[in-house]
């Protein structure tokens, strides 16, 4: 069901850190200078990514169901067509639950793609079995490896004769020394729309960095720059202005508790900063495209 035995050949090295299972099908990316990146076919999602020194920058559940049934917990997810709820499909779209094709390859870049064809019809439809999706379209997913950089670059381009609209979001699980020493800068000052704080959304504005106490799920504006400090290394998360949103994510330990892919103490090893395109959806015609993306630089 998940593709070429060809492809799941390609890394046992990296198979065996990563503790995928044996037909796992993966392409894995050199680039010259160490960089190693590992991705799945199934969600089209980047399950590692090394440095030189074969640190580990991307978190990956060890719980992470990886038989191709459900949603990949770990590196960095394909939210599309919709963002979490905001919508009549699954959560998070359908892009993450399916196969996706594999359609050019180098050492250090891959280019995945999704067509509706790929798109099992359950998929399409809403919890009430309505077709809720009936567009035809081309999602390309690129990763390229570079020198201490990582950059997923979304390409959708509307290839049926109705207009659609979308949501999006690349939700990256990004690795932490401890979730409680971490600090986020670059959000200073933005005013952001509180998750947690439920049925009567709060909007507040950012004071100094973003830090972590209990579960945090926030969507800021786009933060061009924001930057992860912590004492092993720092990470730079920058996105296109094409995404007009920056989703910070951690669920804490009692949201952690009753996420059956995450260990008890999961929450404390990632947080998610996603490059998201939430509030405005993108409306495309027939013909038309879009580019988003995300990179991450590690110092
Ligand atoms: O558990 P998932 O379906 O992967 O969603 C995980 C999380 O994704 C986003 O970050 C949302 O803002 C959260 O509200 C959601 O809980």
């Amino acid at each position: 069901m998940l593709g070429t035995e060809e492809l799941s050949l390609r890394s046992p090295a990296m198979r065996g850190a990563l503790n995928l299972p044996a037909d796992y099908p993966v392409v894995r990316l050199q680039a010259r200078t160490g960089e190693q990146a590992v991705v799945s076919l199934f969600g089209a999602q980047v399950l590692s990514w090394t440095d030189a020194d074969e640190r580990e920058l991307l978190y990956l559940s060890p719980k992470a169901t990886l038989d191709g049934s459900v949603a990949i917990r770990g590196g960095i997810p394909v939210c599309w067509p919709q963002f979490n709820r905001r919508g009549p499909l699954v959560k998070h779209g359908f892009a993450r639950v399916v196969p996706w094709q594999v359609i050019e390859q180098s050492e250090s870049a891959v280019t995945l793609r999704l067509t509706r064809a790929d798109v099992p019809e359950g998929l399409l439809q809403d919890a009430d079995g309505a077709m809720a999706w009936l567009h035809d379209f081309e999602v390309d997913l690129t990763v390229r490896l570079a020198s201490a950089r990582l950059n997923v670059e979304l390409a959708v381009r509307n290839t049926g004769t109705t207009a659609f609209a979308f949501t999006t979001a690349l939700h990256s699980y990004l690795a932490v020394d401890a979730i409680d020493a971490l600090a986020i800068s670059g959000a200073e000052g933005q005013r952001y729309w509180d998750a947690v704080a439920g049925a009567d959304p709060e909007y507040p504005v950012q004071q100094g960095d973003i830090v972590f106490q209990g579960e945090v799920d926030r969507v800021y504006p786009a933060l061009p720059r924001a930057t992860l400090q912590q004492s092993s290394h720092w990470l730079r998360v920058s996105q296109p202005a094409s995404m007009e949103q920056t989703v910070v994510w951690n669920p804490g330990a009692a949201l952690c508790a009753t996420l059956h892919d995450l260990p008890a103490d999961g929450y404390h090893r990632f947080v998610c900063v996603e490059a998201a395109q939430i509030d405005t959806p993108v409306r495309l015609e027939p013909g038309q495209g879009w580019l988003g993306g995300q990179t991450l630089q590690v110092a």
